[in-house]
Order: structure tokens, then sequence, then C-alpha cells
């Protein structure tokens, strides 16, 4: 959906988050004009989902024990027709594949929001990473264009060159914004506004739009503070000034690639 949509409809965005950022995740969704909630309770999941319009599943800090439930939380949404975007931090390091794979296998994943190190191992492409960070080079395209083959899934590779694929086509913002990379989680709110603007329907133009609303706040944010503590309060403040003008101007204005 459009921003000036989000803002009238405000989507109710379920976020399975991570232990490490779900107060940032939930302020984002918040600034930018959806309703955020966290939870990882199996008894409100069908509620829950019912009355959501994406979920959000973060695998960043799963436990072995919750999967069964996460599975269960991406077929109630698979059922009730609801966007499921998946965020697999670190996927690459092998005891973090197994629980990944196992979801995949038992439920529809429509979106995969990663770096590149991680959709690269959805495209079974070496890039090399250092826990949570895409430390590596490649042709991040056809990383993004293979792991969208492969996956049947909406893929949104973000680093200094954004990439969104879903097989057929394949888009690229590529702005250096190195700021963008200094706070911790950038990439699971991402996530998070992704399954924001896809929450009236999944799309590429939606997931597109949404990683093109992170980089350009993230551009103004820049050009007013230049270290990292100032970034992320200036970033949240330029999410929720950013006006659907400015993000079509951005878009439109040679910022996104075929
Ligand atoms: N060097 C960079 N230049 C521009 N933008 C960047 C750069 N690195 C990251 N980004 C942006 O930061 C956001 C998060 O992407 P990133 O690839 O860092 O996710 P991530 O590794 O999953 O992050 P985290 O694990 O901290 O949540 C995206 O909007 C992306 O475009
Ligand atoms: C640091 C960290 N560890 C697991 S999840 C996470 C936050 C970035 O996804
Ligand atoms: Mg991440």
């Amino acid at each position: 959906m459009k921003l000036s949509e989000i803002k009238d409809k405000k989507p109710l965005v379920f976020n399975y988050a991570n232990y490490v950022t779900p107060q940032f995740v939930a302020n984002v969704v918040n600034v930018i004009g959806g309703s955020p909630i966290m939870a990882r309770e199996l008894e409100e999941f069908p509620d829950l989902v019912a009355a959501s319009d994406a979920v959000v599943i973060n695998s960043g800090t799963w436990r072995r024990s919750e999967l069964l439930e996460t599975i269960k939380l991406a077929q109630l949404a698979n059922q009730a027709g609801k966007v499921v975007v998946l965020d697999p931090v670190a996927v690459g390091i092998p005891s973090r594949s197994l629980p990944v794979v196992a979801l995949m296998a038992d439920a529809q994943i429509d979106i995969i929001r990663g770096n590149a190190a991680e959709i690269a191992w959805f495209a079974g492409v070496d890039f090399s990473s250092q826990g949570i960070d895409a430390t590596g080079n490649g042709d991040v395209r056809k990383i993004a264009l293979l792991a969208a083959e492969k996956t049947g899934a909406i893929i949104a590779l973000s680093g200094k060159q954004d990439v969104i694929s879903d097989g057929h086509t394949t888009l690229t913002i590529d702005v250096d914004v190195p700021l963008l990379a200094t706070n911790v989680g950038t990439g699971d709110v991402l996530s998070a506004l992704i399954g924001t603007y896809n929450g009236d329907g999944i799309s590429i133009e939606n997931t597109m739009r949404a990683m093109a609303t992170m980089k350009l706040a993230g551009v103004k944010a820049s050009k007013k503070v230049k270290t990292p503590g100032y970034f992320v309060n200036q970033l949240l403040d330029e999410l929720y000034l950013l006006s659907e003008n400015e993000l079509d101007a951005f878009i439109n204005g040679g910022g996104i690639h075929d």
C-alpha cells in the first residue's frame, strides 16, 4: 500500500520479534502510521492473526522449542491470507539453517528480507558473514534473483545496494548510507516495514516502497547528523515526517533501477 494508505488504514503488524530490537521495530511501525503488536504465545495466535494485516517472523533469537509454534503461526497466516515476512537472521550458521528449512517446508513464506549473506544462503551462493552481518562482496542482483527462483518468495536483499526480486522482475536501490549500518536492528525494522507496506496485498511494488522508505529516511537523517546515537533518533523522526510526494520523487528520480 502507499504511505498515505498506511496512515489512513493503520495496518496491524504482528511481529514475532527477536529479543534484541523489539522496541525499535515497534516504534518504526508506529511512526510510519501502522500499528505494531508483539507476541509469542501460541494461545494468542488465532485471534492475533485474524486481527492482523501482516505477520513478520524474525528468527534472530529463536529457541528450538519455539519452532513448532512459529510454524503454526505461519500456517494460520497462510490460511487467513495474511502476508508472512521472514527475517532469517544469520541463517547461514548451520544450526540456524535447520529450523528455517523446517519452517519453509511446512508453511508458505511470502517475502524474505535479509542482508546479502543471508539471501546468498537461500541462493546457494557463498558470501562471507560475521554473525548477523554480511561482510563479503558479490553480485547481489544475481543472488536475489536466484534466491527468488529457489524459494518462490519475493526477496528483499538489503545493504549498500538494496535488491528486490520475485524471480521475474528485479529492482535495485543503489544509495550508500553507511550510518544505516551503525545501529543494530535496522534490518529487523526494515522487515517490519515490509510487512506494513504489504498489509493490503503482496507485491514487489509494495516491497520496493518499504525499502525506499528506509533508504530515503536514512539519506535525510545522514544529512543532519553524523553519529550513530543521533542518527537513530533522526531516522525515527525522518520516518515520521516522510511524505508520499517525497517518497515518489525518490522512487521516480532515478534512485530505483531495473
Ligand atoms: N552501507 C550501506 N549503505 C546504505 N544503506 C545500508 C548500508 N548498509 C545497510 N544499509 C541499509 O540498512 C538497512 C538494514 O540493512 P542491513 O543489510 O544492514 O540489515 P541487517 O544486516 O539485517 O541488519 P540488522 O541485523 O542489524 O537488523 C537497509 O535499509 C539497508 O538499505
Ligand atoms: C544482535 C542480534 N542477535 C540475534 S538477533 C540480533 C539483532 C539483529 O537482527
Ligand atoms: Mg538482520
